[in-house]
């Protein structure tokens, strides 16, 4: 998908919500556990019930990873289901890769080629021979780590080398790599007082932010410098959502609580 075509869908939706497929067996209504795949039955009633509010699905890899073979297979049946049914929705593959060159191609390719997922959330720790076999692919993007939402942010990413704080180091220096214009970058919804200074190094890159709802990050607050001019936000929100109810009006109430979410997105957009 081309950013342009992302664009036209948050402009169509009035909305620029990614949802988090971030299923745990524990979680989900106990009814589903019965049938021969509860986590895709459980992703395919939450699209269903979703997809007109958002632009965006971001499973974690490590959901289906912790599954085995038969959480693999889910995820390639909902990256399937949505790919089929939903074209025009932006799909993350959130598994935070990055390897040596001939090893982050041969990730690239299995979530790139294999899955066809639309973009794949990248670590920059090993650099740019690490991150640029994922640039090298025509329309798909790579999402690199720059602030996260976490508390261990601040062990190193908000350290500085030569007077530079670590992630400022991680924005400027990607983007003088090749196809750099396929970058996006994650920045934790919990650190809404850095986009000020995150858009004067990329003013116009999409930013994946996760942190809203369950970990107590804000909407409004992210809005206020994190818009750039073609939106540049994709704002997500997993267990927020998808875990609103544990009865079986589950994928209902997950449509209320992202409708809710969608609301305020097409506010801020008028
Ligand atoms: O900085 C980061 C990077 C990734 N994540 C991931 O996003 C979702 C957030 O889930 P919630 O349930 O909405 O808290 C999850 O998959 C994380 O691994 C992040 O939270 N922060």
């Amino acid at each position: 998908m081309t950013t342009q075509q992302l664009v036209s869908q948050i402009n169509q939706k009035k909305s620029f919500l990614c949802i988090g497929l971030d299923v745990d067996l524990d979680k989900i209504p106990t009814h589903l556990l019965a049938l021969e795949d509860p986590i895709f039955e459980f992703n395919k009633a939450i699209i269903d019930a979703t997809h007109h509010l958002c632009v965006a699905y971001k499973p974690n890899t490590a959901f289906y990873e912790a599954y085995g073979i038969k959480g693999w297979q889910s995820l390639e049946k909902t990256i399937q289901y949505i790919n089929k049914n939903h074209p025009e929705i932006f799909t993350i593959a959130d598994a935070k890769r990055g390897d040596i060159g001939n090893t982050s191609t041969m990730y690239a390719k299995a979530f790139f080629n294999d899955l066809a997922f639309d973009s794949v959330t990248v670590a920059p720790y090993m650099g740019k021979d690490s991150v640029e076999p994922f640039l090298a692919f025509k329309d798909k993007h790579t999402i690199l780590l720059a602030l996260t939402s976490n508390n261990g942010a601040f062990d190193y990413q908000t350290k500085k080398i030569d007077e530079k704080e670590l992630y400022k180091h991680v924005l400027e220096t990607s983007k003088t790599y090749k196809n750099s214009e396929n970058l996006m970058y994650v920045v934790g919804a919990t650190k809404a007082e850095y986009f000020k200074e995150i858009r004067k190094i990329v003013p116009n890159a999409f930013l994946l932010v996760p942190g809203v709802g369950a970990q107590g990050g804000n909407l409004q607050d992210v809005c206020k410098y994190g818009l750039s001019e073609n939106i540049g936000l994709l704002i997500n929100s997993s267990r927020g959502i998808i875990y609103a109810s544990k009865e079986h009006d589950f994928a209902e109430k997950a449509a209320e609580k992202a409708k809710e979410l969608q609301s305020e997105m097409e506010l801020i957009l008028s």
